[in-house]
């Protein structure tokens, strides 16, 4: 073959290749195990499918960054294909024209918030507000701050896409939160995967698949009944979108504007509210620094105003912080899959179009001959010996590519920094949170955490001791 020159994993077998020995619950785990035996450029073949594996910064930056072009495709799969999900969203679509475009006008709509910091603050200070007044509700008892974390960070993603939000007691939240569950197992490496290598699995109508379709139902559902009727303001993503369906010369239809709000909502939600989540697990696992962020809040900030964006740019404990929980939980471990548009190499490996690359992040983001001590979190690692924060060119900063790079970067990134920073500096201000019972609280370390598209931490309950008292 073509990819004769990359070691392949072994034993293969006729038919299934390496997947009877293949965990699709953990496979950034076995793929990282199998890079320290193999090298970090290998093969694996799933059933039909032969995939290339990136697992280290060498090689990871080769095919995005350097051959970025030509590896910014995505593959075709059982999932995506059907009810043609691919022609119209931004996440699964390879890369088209009309990908270009969609990403361009997603990218404008969005830099209104993500970089025009004044309203994405107009957007964030209510749901900010209501955030700290369901904590302070709970009045020291123990919680489990998923709900709460989640339902704010969709508000202000609904906000930002359609121009209103959703009350925490209506059936809204909780129907987005259902189809973001769905999805997530679907579309996650983990076990929804078998769908596109075994080909007949869909035909079997197994529960992959009824997943799938239960997914899409419920999605479309919640377009038609929750969505269409709404009064959607002007300056939002969607009315931006559905502006161009008017414009006969572009390829944009009802079925696209779905399609890629869906892909919006469940990417800008889970993402960062996952990350929060971990931040606050962290937090109560590691009170001292809980204290060493409140001590930075405290100086900068104070308590008699809000924290803003512009509070952001002298913070540097606080941008380590947030550099290091998102190399440490690594928790979009394989990024979004990738395939080759056109024949090309990633490093000196020639690798011929339509083959699917798998970026390993988890992998290079704890590669042990780079990080010392991967394992643990370590803010420092990202500030010099002034305690500032180290400059993006820098070795480790580049090192860390949480939301990709090149052609299919991430198209939240700023939105999802600024995002974390309102919310947790925050809630940090007002209150300092511990473990409801320590004895029970899940381990922090991400190698524990469940694969979907994006790893989850185990549920847990803290409690908020308000700072003002
Ligand atoms: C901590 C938060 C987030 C992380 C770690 C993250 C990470 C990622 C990663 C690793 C990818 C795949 C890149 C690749 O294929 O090489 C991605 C793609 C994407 N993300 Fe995010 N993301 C986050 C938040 C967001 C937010 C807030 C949005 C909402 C606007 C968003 C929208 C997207 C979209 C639309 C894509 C697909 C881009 C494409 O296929 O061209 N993400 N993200």
């Amino acid at each position: 073959s073509e990819l004769s020159g990359i070691p392949a994993v072994k034993p293969r077998w006729p038919l299934f290749g390496n997947a009877l020995f293949f965990d699709l619950t953990k496979t950034h785990i076995v793929l990282t195990e199998l890079a320290q035996k193999y090298g970090p450029v290998f093969r694996i073949k799933l059933y039909g499918d032969e995939i290339v594996v990136l697992n280290d910064y060498k090689s990871i930056y080769s095919a995005l960054v350097a051959n970025g072009n030509e590896v910014a495709g995505r593959p075709s799969m059982y999932r995506t294909e059907h009810a043609d999900r691919n022609r119209n969203s931004i996440v699964w679509q390879t890369y088209t024209p009309k990908l270009k475009m969609l990403r361009k006008e997603v990218h404008k709509s969005l830099r209104m918030f993500g970089d025009g910091l004044n309203s994405l603050e107009d957007k964030c200070f209510p749901e900010v507000e209501a955030l700290i007044a369901r904590i302070r509700d709970t009045d020291g008892h123990p919680f489990d701050p998923w709900d709460y974390i989640y339902d704010t960070t969709c508000n202000v993603m609904l906000l930002l896409l359609l121009g209103v939000r959703f009350s925490y007691t209506g059936d809204e939240l909780t129907q987005l939160k259902e189809i973001s569950r769905l999805f997530n197992h679907t579309f996650g490496s983990g076990s929804g995967s078998r769908l596109d290598v075994i080909p007949w699995l869909h035909i079997l109508r197994n529960q992959d698949f009824s997943v799938l379709k239960s997914a899409l139902k419920l999605r479309n559902s919640f377009w038609e009944d929750r969505i269409k009727d709404l009064p959607i303001k002007n300056d939002s993503v969607v009315a931006d979108l559905l502006r161009l369906t008017e414009n006969p010369g572009i390829d944009v239809t009802e079925t696209t504007v779905k399609e890629t709000f869906t892909n919006l909502i469940l990417a800008g939600t889970d993402t960062t509210a996952t990350a929060m989540t971990c931040l606050l697990l962290i937090l109560i696992h590691r009170p001292e620094v809980q204290d060493r962020l409140q001590a930075e809040l405290d100086t900068v900030v104070g308590q008699k105003r809000k924290p803003c964006l512009a509070d952001r740019a002298v913070m540097p404990y606080f941008e380590a912080c947030v550099l290091e929980l998102l190399r440490y939980i690594s928790h979009v471990p394989l990024a979004v899959p990738h395939s080759t548009i056109s024949d090309t190499y990633i490093e000196e490996h020639k690798i011929p179009a339509d083959t699917t690359i798998y970026i390993n992040l988890w992998a290079m983001h704890h590669d042990a001959s780079f990080w010392n001590d991967p394992w643990v979190f370590q803010p420092e690692r990202f500030l010099d010996e002034h305690g500032c924060i180290l400059p993006p060119q820098h070795e480790f900063r580049r090192r860390v590519m949480a939301f990709g790079a090149g052609r299919r970067v991430c198209l939240g990134e700023v939105l999802a920094k600024n995002r974390l920073f309102l919310f947790v500096s925050a809630i940090l201000q007002n209150f300092s949170f511990e473990a409801a019972d320590i004895q029970s609280i899940p381990d922090m370390d991400p190698r524990t955490y469940s694969l979907g598209l994006v790893l989850h931490p185990g549920r847990f309950k803290l409690k908020a001791k308000r700072r003002d008292r």
